[in-house]
């Protein structure tokens, strides 16, 4: 899924520049570069944009592997280290269950390398949608946008 005005995997100045790949056993792995845009304390990575690239890695696993359109009910993170500017997070996430409309996925970060230590941790709930959701409360000509960024599987 890619969608180009998207501030998590868009090409927007200033965006997370995010791309995700679907690997073996559904597990869905993203990476984030923290640059200087990224900072909060110096030379550290901002939590809330950390939250963010985790929104965008749990958020493309929901639809890659489910392809339901879903939004964001409820994200939690856990930071276990600093993440200093000029590095970069190998996160891998997964969909951990499935209850009607609602959608459990998690996610790790790892610093610098697949197997570095771990960062941050992230879970999240994301709620089912019908298309609807983004026409009515976003751009009425959301879905063409979508289409037209190969975003949604017809
Ligand atoms: C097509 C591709 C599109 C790709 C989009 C990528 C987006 C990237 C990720 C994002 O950043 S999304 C943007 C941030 N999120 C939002 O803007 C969502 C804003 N919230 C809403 O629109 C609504 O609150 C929401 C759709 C999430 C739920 O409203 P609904 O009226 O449709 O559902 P409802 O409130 O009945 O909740 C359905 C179930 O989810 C549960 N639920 C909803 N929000 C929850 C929450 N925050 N915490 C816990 N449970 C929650 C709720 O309890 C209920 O459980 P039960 O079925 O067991 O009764």
């Amino acid at each position: 899924m890619h969608y180009d005005r998207c501030f998590g995997c868009g090409e927007l100045d200033g965006g997370l520049h995010m791309r995700s790949t679907m690997g073996e056993h559904a597990l869905v792995h993203s990476r984030f570069t923290v640059t200087e845009a990224h900072q909060g304390a110096p030379g550290l990575a901002h939590g809330g944009l950390l939250a963010c690239a985790f929104d965008e890695a749990i958020g493309s696993t929901v639809g890659n592997v489910l392809r339901r359109p879903s939004v964001t009910g409820k994200l939690e993170t856990d930071f276990v280290r600093p993440v200093p500017v000029g590095s970069t997070l190998f996160i891998t996430a997964k969909v951990d269950g499935v209850a009607g409309r609602k959608l459990y996925a998690s996610a790790e970060g790892r610093l610098d390398t697949e197997d570095g230590p771990v960062a941050v941790r992230a879970r999240a709930l994301f709620v089912e949608v019908a298309l609807e959701h983004f026409t009515t409360h976003g751009a009425p000509d959301a879905l063409t946008k979508l289409k037209r960024a190969e975003q949604i599987n017809p």
